[in-house]
Order: structure tokens, then sequence, then C-alpha cells
């Protein structure tokens, strides 16, 4: 346990996520915890701005655990999107989809949002962080290249910036580096700090 963190020392933190980055993340902070997740139907109602979506999702992740949390338990979700031009760009569902989603982030600037929230019996907080992220032109042979050696149908966007299509063609990024990998550790660390 980081000596910056005693106030937790007698909580048990739970992650509620499947996404290995958002575990290997949270390990980062020093921090002992369990993974735990409920299966959340993350369909987006189309009244939701695009700018909500990730903050409704993660709230909904974290609705799913009603009166399940102990008194000394912390529950952290968490939820990603990327948002172009209005348009939010959840997970592809098959090959096509993840070249159309690529193509039009290709020398294009976007948003990349994630939403976490963290609840314990008392409370319930959702934090949210936003970094821009622009991609020079990229090929279409790239692409293609990209979606079949690399799968990318359970990452927001169809790309991991921390994967082969991030280092060949992301050309700046405004924000943090790893809100746009799934988890703004620096915001939930901040939040941690004064729970
Ligand atoms: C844009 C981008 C997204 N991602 C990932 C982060 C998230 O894991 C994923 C978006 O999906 P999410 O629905 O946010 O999360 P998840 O389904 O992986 O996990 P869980 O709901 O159980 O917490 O995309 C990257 O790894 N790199 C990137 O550059």
């Amino acid at each position: 346990m980081t000596p910056f963190l005693t106030k937790l020392k007698d909580k048990k933190l739970i992650l509620a996520s499947n996404s290995p980055r958002r575990q290997e993340l949270l390990k980062g902070l020093e921090l002992e915890f369990t993974v735990k997740v409920n299966s959340v139907d993350e369909s987006i109602p189309s009244d939701i701005p695009a700018d909500y979506v990730a903050a409704y999702l993660s709230k909904l992740k974290a609705e799913s655990f009603p009166d399940e949390l102990q008194e000394n338990e912390i529950l952290i979700t968490s939820d990603t999107v990327v948002v172009q031009n209005g348009h939010v760009l959840g997970k592809p569902n098959n090959e096509d989809e993840a070249f159309d989603m690529i193509k039009s982030l290709s020398g294009a600037t976007h948003k990349v949002m994630t939403a976490v929230t963290i609840m314990d019996r008392l409370k319930r907080i959702t934090l949210e962080d936003e970094t821009k992220v622009t991609f020079r032109f990229l090929e279409e042979e790239e692409i293609w290249h990209y979606i079949r050696e690399y799968k990318p149908f359970d990452k927001a966007g169809a790309y991991g910036i921390q994967e082969w299509i991030g280092f060949i063609g992301v050309s700046s990024i405004e924000g943090s580096y790893y809100n746009v990998m799934g988890f703004p550790l620096h915001l939930v660390y901040e939040q941690l700090k004064k729970w």
C-alpha cells in the first residue's frame, strides 16, 4: 500500500472492470484491490448527448452493485468513449466497422472521454477527463493491417494508443495519456487521497 493513501488502509477497494488495461493501471497506484464485475447492458439511450455517455455508462456500471457493498468497501467503475464530431464511437462490432471508425479518425482530431465512478455505502462521485488526440493521415493498408493483426474489438474507437496504430499514427495529444488508455489515474488518486 502506497504511503500516500493511508486513509484507505482499512478499506477494501473493488475494481469493477474486465479491462486488463484498467487493472494494470490501478496496480500502478501501489494499491491492493480485487476485481468483481457485474454484466451491464451498455446500450446508449438516443437522447443522451455524446459528452455525457461515458459518465452515464460508468454510473450504470456502479448501479449494478445495488446493496452488495459492505461498509468498508469502495467500488470503482469506469467507461471510455471516443467522441468524433459529436458522435460517440464505442467498440466496433466487426472489421468493417473498425475500418470505418479508424478511417474517420485519420487525419483529424477527436476527443477521448473517460468517466470513473467511485462509490461506497455513503456516497458516489463521478470524475471525468477528456483528452484530444490527433492522428496523422493513415493509409488504408495501414488501417487494415492494424485491424487484422491487433483485432481492436475491445477498444473504443477501434484503436489502442498503446499499440502499433498509436505509435505510427498519433501525432499529438492534449491531456492525459492514461485517460486515453481508459483510466485517468491522476484524478482517481486525487479523489482516493481525500476519500
Ligand atoms: C481509445 C482507447 C481505448 N482503449 C480501451 C479502454 C477501455 O478498456 C475500452 C473501452 O471500453 P469500456 O467499455 O470503457 O471498458 P471495458 O469494456 O474494456 O471494461 P469494463 O466495462 O469492464 O470496465 O477501450 C484503449 O485501451 N486504448 C485506447 O487508445
